[in-house]
């Protein structure tokens, strides 16, 4: 028997328990000086789910994550979050940790926790505390003074942290070396809200393919393919990974 068709209009991840979709996207585009960014993009996302999101460089996931964070504004189609345009309103329910460093390089971790604190009202700063011993952070040292990899899990501290309905992480282990890889994706499960969507952007999809349990694949800024990933990995009978790489290849 051969597999189905790796098309998928709409991409809609199904729900474990008749959630109505807290993400929705119909029509996304985007295009940086002409070129195409993301096209047409139709996503439902209920909460309830870890969704990988996959896509080769320049797929479009850094621009998906960037819209629904309220951080990129000049798009045509409708995304909403809990039924709101990304804005203050589904700002106030997502956690983003942007790809970019986002924080000052002068704070050390209790520093750090204090600022996120006063910004956001639904910020557990004893979680964030538990997570920085979680990781083993030095507590004495500035960000400036932290490793590549120590600043990267003293940001997903901080993000993790928040009481959000709505987690988007934009590549959280890309640079970190392979053993390290599992401790930020142990830290990142850390007393999950099991109500909560995270949508987690990868390219390392042999590395998320343990935590996520569902996937949207994008190509060249277009749906390719979004399911469940236990579904996928039986309609296809093969792993994630093997048929990330058949169909980036
Ligand atoms: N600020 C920008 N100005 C111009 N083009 C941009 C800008 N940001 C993104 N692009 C383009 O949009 C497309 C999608 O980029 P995006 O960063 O969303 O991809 P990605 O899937 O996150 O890639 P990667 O895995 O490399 O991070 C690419 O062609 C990129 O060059």
């Amino acid at each position: 028997m051969s597999a189905p068709p790796l098309t998928a209009p709409v991409g809609t991840i199904p729900s474990l328990d008749g959630s109505d979709p807290l993400i929705t996207t119909r029509g996304l585009t985007k295009a940086f000086r002409g070129r195409p960014a993301l096209s047409g993009l139709d996503l439902e996302l209920p909460p309830g789910r870890i969704v990988g999101l996959m896509g080769a460089n320049g797929s479009g996931k850094t621009t998906l994550l960037k819209i629904l964070a309220g951080v990129l504004s000049d798009y045509d189609g409708q995304a909403t979050i809990a039924g709101h345009a990304p804005g203050p309103q589904s700002k106030a329910l997502t956690s983003f940790l942007p790809d970019a460093r986002f924080l000052s390089t002068h704070l050390t971790p209790a520093a750090a926790i204090a600022q996120y604190s006063r910004l956001f009202a639904d910020f557990d700063a004893a979680k964030a505390a538990e997570l920085v011993r979680f990781f083993q952070l030095p507590t004495d040292r500035t960000i400036k003074e932290m490793s590549k990899g120590m600043g990267e899990k003293l940001r997903i501290s901080l993000t993790m942290s928040r009481r959000a309905r709505v987690y988007l992480l934009d590549e959280p282990i890309s640079g970190i070396d392979p053993a390290a890889r599992d401790v930020i994706l142990n830290g990142i499960l850390r007393d999950f809200d099991e109500q909560a969507l995270m949508l987690i952007s990868t390219h390392l999809i042999a590395d998320v393919e343990t935590i996520v349990d569902s996937v949207i694949f994008l190509k060249g800024g277009r749906l390719l393919l979004a399911g469940d990933a236990d579904d996928l990995r039986q309609s296809h009978a093969t792993s994630l990974d093997a048929l990330f790489r058949k169909e980036y290849s």
